[in-house]
C-alpha cells in the first residue's frame, strides 16, 4: 500500500521541518500514547518515542494529535516510533480552563490540542435551528474560535433548504456579524452550495467543520464525500485485494482532494476557548473604538464615544454590541486562567502564522 503524501497536505515547505533520517507521517487518530499514521509506505500503528513522551509530560500541547505532521524512526526492531510533531501551521488548543462533570471549573492550566493543521474551518449555523433562526451570536464565537486556530474561516449556512423566502437577508445579517469572513447559504439535501464548500479544499486543504448539534455537520461530510466515503475508506493492497482500513474516521480524504477532520473534541471545542479571535470578528467595533475620544473609552457614555454614535446612527446593531461585550469579558476571563506557558504557545503559533503570512503575501488562500 502506499500513499501520496502530497493529496494529504504535505508540502516542501513542511519538508524543510522533517529531521534528516525521519519518515513524514500525518496522524490520522491518537489513543493514549500511541498513534495511526499515514506514512507513503502505508498506514502504521505508532508509539511515541522517549522525546515526545518527554516533551508532553512537561506540556500537554506537545502531545501529538489529529492533523499533526510527525517525524517517525524505524527501529531496529522492525517497526516505526513517533519521533517528533512537526512544527504546526495551525492549532485548536483548548485552555488551561477544564469543566467537571458538575458543570464547576478547574483552572489546571492544562492546554490541550484538538486538531492541527487545519486551513479551513467551516463553522456551520443551520438557517432554521427548530423554530429558531440562524444564531448570529454563535457564528460569531464560532467564526472567533476559528481566526484563533490560525484556520481560514468560512461560513456556511447549513439547511437553506429551510428557507422559502428572506434567505438572502439572512445570509447579509450573517455577513455583518462576520465581516472579512466569506458566507455561503448550504442544503446538503439538496446538494446546493456543495461544490462550492468543497472549492475550498483544493490544494488538498484540510477543514474542519464547527457548529451546533443538528447543524448537519455529518450529512455535509457526507454530501462531499459523494457516496465515495466508505469507498476513500478502502485501500487497495498492492496484491489488489480489496482491504477495509478504520484509521480515516477522523480525517476523512475526499475523493475529490482535501480532506476533513472529524472528531468528538474537535465537535466540542466551541464549548470551550475564546480569546484574541474576537478583536478580528468585531473589526468594525475595533475600528470604531479607534476613533473614541479617549483612548480607554468604555462606550459607556463617555463624551466623543465613537462606538455608541455608531449605535445611535444606527450602523451598529445594539446585538452586536452586546455581543461584543459578553465575548470581551469572557476572553478575559479565559486569559486570566490560562497560564503563562500556553499563552507562549499561542504567541509562537502566531509567530509561525504571521511569518507564513507574510511570506505568501497574502491573509487568506
Ligand atoms: N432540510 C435539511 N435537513 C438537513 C440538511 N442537512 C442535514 N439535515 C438534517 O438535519 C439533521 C441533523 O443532521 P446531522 O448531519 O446529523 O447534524 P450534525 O451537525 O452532524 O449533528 P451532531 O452529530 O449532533 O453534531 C438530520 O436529520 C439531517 O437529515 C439539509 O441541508 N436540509
Ligand atoms: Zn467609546
Amino acid at each position: 500500500m502506499s500513499y501520496d503524501l502530497s493529496s494529504f497536505g504535505w508540502t516542501d515547505l513542511r519538508a524543510a521541518d522533517l529531521p534528516d533520517g525521519t519518515v513524514p507521517a500525518r496522524v490520522s487518530r491518537v489513543d493514549r500514547g500511541a498513534a495511526e499514521v499515514i506514512a507513503a509506505d502505508g498506514q502504521h500503528h505508532v508509539r511515541y518515542g522517549a522525546r515526545v513522551r518527554r516533551a508532553s509530560a512537561a506540556d500537554p500541547v506537545a502531545l501529538p494529535c489529529v492533523g499533526d505532521w510527525v517525524a517517525l524512526t524505524w527501529l531496529p526492531e522492525g517497526r516505526y516510533e513517533l519521533d517528533e510533531v512537526l512544527p504546526r501551521t495551525t492549532a485548536f488548543v483548548r485552555g488551561g480552563v477544564s469543566r467537571d462533570s458538575v458543570g464547576g471549573l478547574s483552572g489546571d492550566g492544562q492546554g490541550q490540542v484538538l486538531a492541527a493543521n487545519v486551513d479551513i474551518v467551516f463553522v456551520a449555523e443551520p438557517s432554521m435551528h427548530s423554530t429558531d433562526f440562524a444564531d448570529l451570536g454563535r457564528i460569531e464565537r464560532l467564526v472567533a474560535l476559528a481566526w484563533e486556530s490560525g484556520g481560514t474561516p468560512v461560513v456556511l449556512v447549513t439547511k437553506s433548504d429551510l428557507f422559502e423566502d428572506g434567505l438572502d437577508d439572512l445570509v447579509a445579517d450573517v455577513r455583518a456579524a462576520a465581516p472579512g469572513v466569506a458566507v455561503h447559504a448550504v442544503s446538503s439535501l439538496l446538494g446546493d452550495g456543495v461544490e462550492l464548500a468543497r472549492g475550498y479544499l483544493e490544494g488538498s486543504r484540510t477543514a474542519v467543520i464547527l457548529g451546533p448539534s443538528g447543524a448537519g455537520k455529518s450529512t455535509l461530510v457526507n454530501a462531499l464525500a459523494g457516496d465515495g466515503v466508505m469507498e476513500t475508506q478502502q485501500v487497495r493492497a498492492a496484491d489488489g485485494r480489496g482491504r477495509h482500513t478504520t484509521v480515516h474516521r477522523e480525517l476523512i480524504p475526499l475523493p475529490g482532494g482535501g480532506l476533513v477532520i472529524d472528531t468528538p473534541g474537535i465537535r466540542r471545542v466551541g464549548l470551550y476557548d475564546i480569546g484574541e479571535g474576537v478583536d478580528r470578528v468585531f473589526s468594525d467595533i475595533e475600528d470604531l473604538a479607534a476613533e473614541c475620544r479617549f483612548g480607554d473609552c468604555g462606550h459607556d457614555g463617555e463624551p466623543g464615544c465613537a462606538v455608541l454614535a455608531a449605535l445611535e446612527r444606527g450602523d451598529l446593531p445594539e446585538r452586536r454590541l452586546q455581543s461584543w461585550r459578553k465575548l470581551q469579558r469572557e476572553a478575559v476571563w479565559m486569559a486570566s486562567r490560562t497560564d503563562a506557558r500556553l499563552r507562549k504557545e499561542q504567541q509562537n503559533k502566531w509567530k509561525i502564522i504571521h511569518k507564513e503570512m507574510r511570506r505568501s503575501g497574502r491573509n487568506r488562500p
